[in-house]
């Protein structure tokens, strides 16, 4: 029997009880940074390292359609999102995403969001206590929908954005997180259809060249104009991740707690030390465990193979904490990345490869901007850290510290 053909244990209990450490703990074990297993009854490779970043976003190797569990589309992604197409569809509709690469477009959501953050921060002091992550989304909301040209009577932020949270936070998890998972995304498909449909009808306004008008607009070559349910899906694939920047708020409140001695160089406002600090929140903290693809032909790395219709798992938790890469992967140190830049595929918690030709994340400037620019806020904010629970559990996909990470007192500046 060939090796890739003989029976493995089906180890989905094991990614469901041991979350983060899964891939990790097993790898450590491999010399060869690679591992044969079977997840969701199909056999798997799972590999990681920058020369693995480049098998895993080959198209000759590798397709996403049929790679993403429905359970997952159904509450994270969306039925028919860009994650779940390949080749020329995949590009087409990708060319929607593409601007928010653009700097000045990365400039004008910082800007919404910032402004959303001064002016809840005047608002907390009013109150007795504060939970960030709560908070965060909240503003993020705000400040996303604003730029996104969602009109400011067409959505209740505070619903949208427990909804959004909740689409993120219940994905990997069966029970009432995964449930509650569901009815959001229903919910807020149901609603963003109907605001693009109003577009498409002229009875709402998108302002020019907004992710609104150009979702609304957009059309795929091969199927022309988006449904308007797609249409939804895509345009809460700019909303949600946007909003989820705000697992990160935590992870920063969560890492200037611990290490206080960054606060300082942060408050100065010093740039290129608050991209670091960015990073590495992105690098030390967990969110994505690794990302998955269905192998088209049979593929064999480092000694090991997966026959065609199996699936290669990219290790991203484990690669962001790989000894060889990072030399100190369990030290929360931002200055690694002040005289170095991370290489494309070296750092990938928002995917590897070309964000343009590839399914690498479109929103990981985004990401860097939005974070950068609260990580100074929140290191120049001026209230008490009371006792709470600030454990991270690694089981938990995707984790926060277990509070929140509340505060008190917040004095307005
Ligand atoms: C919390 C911050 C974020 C994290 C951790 C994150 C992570 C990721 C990851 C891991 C992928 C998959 C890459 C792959 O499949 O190869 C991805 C894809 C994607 N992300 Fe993000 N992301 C974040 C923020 C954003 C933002 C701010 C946006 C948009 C404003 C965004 C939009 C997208 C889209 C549209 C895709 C699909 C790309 C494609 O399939 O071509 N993300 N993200």
């Amino acid at each position: 029997m060939d090796a890739h053909r003989r029976p493995l244990l089906d180890r989905t209990p094991a990614l469901l009880t041991e979350g983060y450490a899964w891939l990790p703990n097993r790898m450590r074990d491999s010399t060869r940074s690679v591992l044969r297993t079977r997840l969701l009854g199909r056999p798997a490779l799972a590999v990681r390292g920058p020369e693995a970043v480049r098998l895993f976003y080959d198209e000759s190797q590798v397709h996403r359609h049929g790679a993403i569990p429905p359970p997952i589309l159904d509450t994270l992604f969306g039925q028919g999102a860009v994650h779940t197409l390949d080749g020329a569809a995949h590009r087409t509709r990708k060319e929607l995403f593409l601007p928010l690469l653009e700097a000045g477009r990365v400039a004008r959501l910082t800007e919404h969001v910032t402004g959303a953050w001064d002016e809840a921060v005047r608002a907390w002091s009013e109150r007795d206590r504060v939970v960030l992550f709560d908070e965060a989304a909240v503003v993020l909301t705000r400040g996303v929908c604003d730029w996104a040209g969602v009109p400011p009577g067409a959505v209740d932020t505070d619903t949208l954005s427990r909804d959004l949270v909740a689409m993120v936070d219940g994905f990997a998890t069966p029970g009432p997180r995964h449930l509650r998972a569901r009815r959001a995304r229903a919910r807020q498909e149901t609603r963003t259809a109907r605001l693009v449909e109003e577009v498409r009808a002229g009875a709402v306004a998108a302002p020019a060249d907004s992710v609104l008008q150009r979702v609304a607009r957009h059309r795929d070559t091969a199927h022309g104009p988006l449904d308007s349910r797609t249409a939804a899906v895509e345009l809460l694939n700019v909303l949600r991740p946007t909003v989820a920047v705000s697992w990160f708020v935590a992870f920063a409140a969560h890492a200037l707690h611990r290490w206080p001695a960054h606060r300082e160089r942060l408050r100065t406002g010093d740039d290129a030390f608050a991209t670091a600090f960015a990073h590495e929140v992105r690098r030390f903290y967990p969110f994505a465990p690794f990302l998955g693809a269905r192998t088209v032909t049979e593929l064999s790395w480092h000694g090991e193979s997966v026959p065609a219709g199996g699936i290669l798992l990219l290790d991203v938790y484990g690669q962001n904490h790989d000894e060889e890469l990072w030399g100190d992967p369990y030290s929360f140190r931002p200055a690694r990345f002040l005289d170095r830049p991370p290489g494309p595929d070296e750092l990938i918690p928002q995917g590897g490869g070309d964000p343009a030709g590839g399914h690498r994340c479109p929103g990981e400037r985004i990401t860097v901007g939005l974070l950068q620019a609260l990580a100074v806020r929140l290191a120049r904010l001026d209230c008490t850290v009371p006792e709470q629970d600030l454990r991270i559990p690694l089981r938990r996909i995707p984790t926060r510290p277990r509070s929140g990470f509340a505060v008190t007192g917040v004095r307005a500046p």
